[in-house]
């Protein structure tokens, strides 16, 4: 199979876990026959400095004749003066937007050896398997802003077009999972939930065979620490997933674990992992770069069609953990390089035969 893939690693760690995501990539395509055809592009605050936009018109005119984005992150303390005129964040927003990619998909898994790592109990966190499917290209993000001196706004706007879609994708892919969807809102306040829950109900029907609850954002922050297991799809709007997804992340042990994925109505995706630039660990080579290399699993899952290229990648990387090549946000001495090396080691090995069954 021949692809373009876009490369963005944006700001702080980005080019660090890009680099890892595309080497295990690179190996992927030298070992099943395929030809991924790489290019880098700016976006972010490098591209404010270089450009003088965060999403330079070259970066999104080769972004949308590629199969698939594959992102760093964005962002860093040098362009976060709240007087700023352009941020790297924008950048991101408007890519997520004009690719319309509206459903930003995150799994959360928890590996058993590193369970300890999580706050929670291990008993706990036996079972846990999440998939959040986070609405990514409405809500308060994209809601007219107002701003006086002493006076605010961000504008929360959602239409039942907008809701609909992103509910059934998530219902689509409660299907090929445990056919449960919790759909998070805060109907008992917010004139957009009501609208949300309403829709939910509605499109519920079409999935009889899909379990359906609806649960109120606040109590659910609660419920994801207390009874993590319970659930399979969760749903929710722009600024409640970000959120919700951040504090699932602790439960897998850090942020630097987790992948991403973010989907319109055709095959090009968006791939990047949930973390942003940390800038305290920047360039020291010491980030994790799981996230990022589990975002490309997905990318050859979802844009290109490769689910046993994508599990072999997954699996390599639970092997990795199982076998403590950690960074230091899991408590090992790894660096991001020894990390990547010992994921691509680990693909070259043969399955075990509880993988291969
Ligand atoms: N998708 C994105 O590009 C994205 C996402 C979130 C935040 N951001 C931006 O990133 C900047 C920093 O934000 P923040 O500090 O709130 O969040 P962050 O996710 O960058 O970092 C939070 C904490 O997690 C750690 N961390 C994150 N990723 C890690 C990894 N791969 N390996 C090891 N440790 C990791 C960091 O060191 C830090 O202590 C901000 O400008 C923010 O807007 C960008
Ligand atoms: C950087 C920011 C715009 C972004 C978001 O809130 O969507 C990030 O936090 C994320 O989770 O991808
Ligand atoms: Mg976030």
């Amino acid at each position: 199979m021949k692809a373009r893939i876009a490369v963005l690693p944006g700001d702080g760690i980005g080019p660090e876990v890009t680099a890892a995501a595309v080497s295990v990539l690179r190996h992927i395509a030298a070992h099943h026959g395929h030809e991924f055809e790489f290019s880098e592009h700016a976006i972010g605050g490098c591209a404010i400095d270089a450009h003088g936009d965060p999403l330079p018109a070259e970066t999104l005119i080769v972004c949308k004749q590629a199969d698939a984005v594959l992102l760093g992150a964005v962002g860093g303390p040098q362009w976060s003066d709240p007087k700023a005129k352009l941020r790297p964040e924008q950048g991101l927003l408007r890519l997520r937007a004009e690719l319309g990619v509206f459903a930003n998909l995150r799994p959360v898994r928890v590996h058993p050896r590193l369970a300890p790592l999580s706050p929670l109990k291990s008993e706990r966190l036996a079972g846990v398997d999440l998939l959040f499917v986070r609405e990514l290209t409405g809500g308060a993000y994209f809601g007219a802003k107002t701003r006086t001196a002493d006076t605010a706004t961000d504008e929360t706007r959602y239409t039942t077009a907008e809701i609909e879609r992103v509910l059934r994708r998530a219902f689509q892919l409660a299907r090929t999972r445990g056919r449960r969807v919790t759909s998070v809102d805060k109907a008992n306040v917010l004139e957009t939930s009501r609208l949300w829950r309403e829709t939910t109900q509605r499109v519920a029907h079409e999935f009889p065979d899909v379990a359906l609850e609806h649960q109120l954002v606040d109590s659910m922050a609660m419920l994801l620490l207390t009874r993590p297991a319970a659930y399979d799809v969760i749903v929710t709007e722009n600024l409640f997933g970000d959120i919700l997804t951040d504090e699932a992340a602790a439960l897998a042990g850090s942020l630097g674990l987790l992948p991403s994925a973010s989907l319109g109505e055709g095959t090009r995706g968006l791939y990047e992992p949930i973390h942003g630039s940390a800038p305290d660990i920047a360039g020291r080579g010491v980030a994790n770069p799981l996230g990022a290399i589990l975002s490309a699993a997905m990318l050859l899952r979802h844009s290109l069609d490769l689910a046993e290229e994508a599990a072999a990648i997954e699996q390599a990387v639970d092997r990795v953990v199982e076998a403590g090549v950690l960074t230091r946000d899991l408590g090992g001495s790894a660096g991001t390089r020894e990390s990547t090396a010992a994921v691509i080691a680990a693909l070259s090995e043969r399955p075990t035969a509880q993988e291969a069954a």
